[in-house]
């Protein structure tokens, strides 16, 4: 059975429309509404172990689905489940077994330090003593959260905020994590640790990953399969390596670094880019030359210091999509 599951899911939000032509007597007797459609019917199912990247341009419904998944919001239509159960029915039940962390909203409390807000979620969630130090101690390590324990929360930078939430997501060893954004404003090194920290967990202890985040880095490193969705509306489910093989640019650009100054090569194939003193760019099309071919092809002819092919990456073809 998939952990997570999602059929024939719909969300519409209410919206209260203030006119202008409008009393204010008339807008409180009778306030009109309109409906804004955030998720348009859609499926997909999650099983054990999996991360999955979930991403979408902005207001493409990936919160709202968190939250229908989280029991914050109940479905317009459809069913929505988690561990075969609907989270809204069973909220207690789920987020025992769920951890959640929704960008930059702290679960901490701001005079607390951090080691007393851990002894919180132990209590709350009820974990068992020995558990409980065992992970609590490792997540520590992993998060290279060590120096800043004792510290009061409205004192931390961004970055270790961020550690000490995400820690505090698998204090009670969750089955399933959703993390909407969990690198968000984070320095190049923290982002590494965050990443390499979801791979271990998600190695060591099977965990389900459920990440939604607008950094191309962070679902190139982290996720397998991906989930994209535009206007509420699934637009792709699978492997990343099939999502660039799908929407891969029919194109690549090779990138030459010759010994000395020369004039640009002259082949049907090869379309000139721009030339930045001993380095050239061609644009090749890849069904009318394949890139081992046009690399022998240069490397036999020129005298040639560094050649580099450069297919579109994720955030190329992510920015092509959505646009
Ligand atoms: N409480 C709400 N009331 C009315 N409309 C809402 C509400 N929350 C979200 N929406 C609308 O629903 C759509 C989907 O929003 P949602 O926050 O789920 O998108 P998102 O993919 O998470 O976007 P982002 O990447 O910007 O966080 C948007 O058009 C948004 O304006």
């Amino acid at each position: 059975m998939p952990q997570i599951e999602l059929s024939n899911v719909t969300k519409d939000y209410k919206i209260r429309n203030r006119e202008s032509n409008r009393s204010v007597f008339a807008e409180f007797i009778r306030p009109r509404y309109t409906k804004k459609c955030a998720v348009r019917n859609i499926n997909f199912t999650v099983e054990q172990g999996e991360m999955v990247g979930f991403i979408g341009p902005n207001g493409a419904g990936k919160s709202t689905t968190i939250k229908m998944l989280t029991g914050i919001l109940t479905p317009s239509s459809g069913t929505v489940r988690v561990f075969g159960h609907d989270p809204c029915k069973n909220r207690t039940m789920n987020a025992l077994k769920i951890g959640v962390l929704f960008g930059q909203r702290s679960q901490m409390l701001w005079d607390l330090p951090v080691r007393d807000t851990f002894e919180m979620f132990k209590i709350m969630y009820k974990i068992k003593p020995q558990d409980y130090k065992r992970q609590r101690d490792r997540l520590i390590e992993m998060l290279d959260m060590g120096d800043f324990l004792s510290q009061a929360v409205r004192q931390l930078s961004l970055g270790q905020r961020m550690r000490a939430n995400l820690a505090l997501c698998f204090l009670h060893q969750p089955q399933v994590v959703f993390l909407d954004e969990p690198t968000i404003g984070l320095d190049v090194l923290v982002k590494d640790r965050v990443q390499e920290f979801l791979k271990q967990i998600n190695k060591e202890e099977n965990t389900t990953i459920l990440l939604t985040t607008h950094d191309t880095k962070d679902i190139e490193e982290v996720a397998q399969r991906l989930v994209l969705i535009d206007k509420g509306k699934l637009l792709f489910d699978g492997e990343q390596i099939d999502f660039h093989e799908k929407y891969k640019e029919t194109e690549y650009i090779l990138e030459v670094e010759f010994d000395q100054s020369i004039p640009p090569i002259i082949h049907e194939h090869f379309q000139l880019q721009r030339v930045e003193t001993q380095k050239h760019f061609y644009k090749i099309l890849h069904n009318q030359m394949r890139t081992g071919e046009a690399i022998s092809y240069v490397a036999s002819r020129y005298n040639v210091v560094d050649i580099r092919v450069r297919e579109s990456s994720l955030e190329d073809i992510l920015k092509s999509l959505y646009k």
